[in-house]
C-alpha cells in the first residue's frame, strides 16, 4: 500500500484547510499531508508535511482515523493515517502546495472536499475513532463505501 498521512490542526470551533494548488486533489480543500518517506515514521511523516504545507508545528499528532482508498483499475491501495491536534506553534502561511483558511467546524466546505469527506468528518467532530474502506471510480465517483 502506498502510505500518506492527513492531518488536522483545530482551534476552538475552527478546523484549518488548505486548498490545494497543484497536485493530486487539487481544487479540493483538505487537511495537510503526504507520502510517507523512506526511514520516517508515519507520524513524523504528518508533522513533516504539516509544516511544509502550512507552516505550523505540531509536536502531539493524535491518530484518529485510517482510510483505505481504492481506485478501480488501480491495484495500488491508498493508505491515510489521520491525524489531529489542537496545540501548534508557528505561524500559518501560504505555500506553493496550500491556501490555508479557517472555518467553523459546523461549516466546512464539503462540496469543494473529496466526495468521501463528508461519511466520516462527523466521526472526526464526535472525536470516535474511524476506518473506512472507499473505493473510487476517477476522482469523483465512490462506487463503494464501508465505514466503522
Ligand atoms: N480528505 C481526503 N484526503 C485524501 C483523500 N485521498 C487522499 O489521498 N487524501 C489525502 C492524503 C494526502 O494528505 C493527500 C495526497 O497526498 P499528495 O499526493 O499530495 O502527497 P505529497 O504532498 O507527498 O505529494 P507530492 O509532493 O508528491 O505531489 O491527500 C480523500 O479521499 N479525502
Amino acid at each position: 500500500n502506498k502510505l500518506l498521512t492527513l492531518a488536522f490542526v483545530t482551534r476552538k470551533s475552527e478546523v484549518l484547510l488548505g486548498l490545494k494548488k497543484k497536485g493530486f486533489g487539487m481544487g479540493r480543500w483538505n487537511g495537510f499531508g503526504g507520502k510517507v518517506e523512506k526511514g520516517e515514521t508515519i507520524s513524523e511523516a504528518a508533522k513533516r508535511e504539516m509544516q511544509e504545507e502550512c507552516g505550523l508545528i505540531v509536536d502531539d499528532f493524535k491518530k484518529v482515523g485510517l482510510l483505505m482508498f481504492e481506485f478501480v483499475g488501480d491495484p495500488q491501495l491508498l493508505e491515510v493515517h489521520v491525524f489531529h491536534s489542537e496545540t501548534f506553534r508557528g505561524k500559518c502561511i501560504e505555500t506553493e502546495e496550500m491556501r490555508p483558511m479557517w472555518y467553523p467546524l459546523d461549516g466546512v466546505p464539503f462540496d469543494q472536499m473529496w466526495p468521501d469527506d463528508y461519511l466520516w468528518f462527523p466521526h472526526f467532530l464526535a472525536r470516535n475513532p474511524f476506518f473506512g474502506y472507499i473505493t473510487f471510480q476517477g476522482m469523483d465517483n465512490i462506487v463503494q463505501s464501508c465505514l466503522k
